[in-house]
């Protein structure tokens, strides 16, 4: 068993990095943490150097990173990937410069979806400085794609420390790796990909008002603003260019008492089983994943 300590980030090729980073920063309010990358920029939302990451090139989600504690877990993890069939590779020197950790190593679960794990990234002790005052305090949860999410469950529990925090019957599960009621969620979706990314942010109004700037921007609302009842968030989604889907949520549920909590089982057909407040609700857009022409394994 693996144990992953947090989500780390997500890498997304973009075709167009400046739209890609005007959008992320002015629109939806994340940092741009300058560097001398040619091809790459960082986007930041709290104290990790960053958690997103564009790559220029072919649009298409690259990888969902998790962190393990140390180099010692991260080989630990690399052997067991592989006792249990999977082939895993382990990045350079410069692969992990330019992901700001320690050490990468990555493979693609059962579905497609290609995944990351890295020790020691790296955190930046100055205060975010956001694009916009949109309220982001922290990068919140990840969200997948698969065929079967009961067989996405099955992996993640078996081969990780998640646990299913809430079902939506075969439509989704969500699961947590911390007291967060889910840093990682999964959704039926015929084709690996990313379905959304996921910030917290201070205070309800944050979601409220930045609902009426998207608006005002004419950027694409896709869901919302509602309430999960399974995290007890209110959120809102949104489509930014290239086809990645952010949500903004706030007052999303810990869950202190391990032992207690028991997973409950929604009903997707059931109206209030994704928002409680009874509004439109459709699964967000996907973003696909990548596997371009000679990237590894
Ligand atoms: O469709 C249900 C989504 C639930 C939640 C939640 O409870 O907060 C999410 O954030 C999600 O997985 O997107
Ligand atoms: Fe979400």
């Amino acid at each position: 068993m693996i144990e992953l300590t947090d989500i780390a980030y997500v890498r997304s090729g973009v075709a167009d990095l400046d739209r890609a980073v005007r959008f992320a920063t002015e629109v939806v309010g994340l940092e741009h943490v300058g560097s001398d990358e040619v091809g790459v920029a960082h986007l930041r939302a709290d104290a990790r150097h960053h958690c997103l990451a564009f790559v220029e090139g072919a649009s298409g989600v690259i990888a969902s990173a998790f962190t393990v504690a140390d180099e010692d877990a991260l080989a630990l993890a690399e052997t067991e990937l592989e006792t249990r069939g999977f082939h895993v590779w382990r990045g350079t020197a410069e692969d992990a410069r330019t992901r700001r950790v320690g050490a990468v190593v990555g493979f693609d679960d059962p579905f497609g979806n290609r995944l990351e794990l890295v020790c020691a990234q790296q955190s930046l002790g100055r205060p975010v400085v956001p694009g916009r005052a949109s309220g982001i305090t922290e990068f919140g949860h990840l969200c997948l794609d698969a065929p079967d999410v009961a067989e996405a469950h099955r992996f993640f529990s078996t081969t990780f420390n998640a646990r299913a925090s809430d079902w939506i019957g075969d439509a989704a599960c969500l699961m947590r790796i911390d007291e967060v009621h889910h840093k990682l969620a999964v959704f039926r979706g015929d084709h690996p990909g990313l379905c959304h990314v996921n910030f917290q942010v201070a205070e309800l109004d944050d979601v409220f008002r930045n609902w009426h700037h998207l608006q005002d921007l004419g950027v694409e609302i896709e869901m919302g603003p509602g309430r999960h009842p399974q995290s007890g968030a209110v959120f809102l989604y949104f489509l930014g260019p290239e086809g990645l889907t952010y949500e903004y949520s706030y007052g999303v549920r810990r869950i202190t008492d391990e032992a207690a909590w028991r997973p409950r089982f929604f009903d997707p057909a059931e109206r209030g089983s994704i928002d409680m407040w009874l509004g439109p609700t459709q699964k967000p857009i996907t973003q696909p994943q990548l596997l371009p022409e000679g990237v590894r394994p």
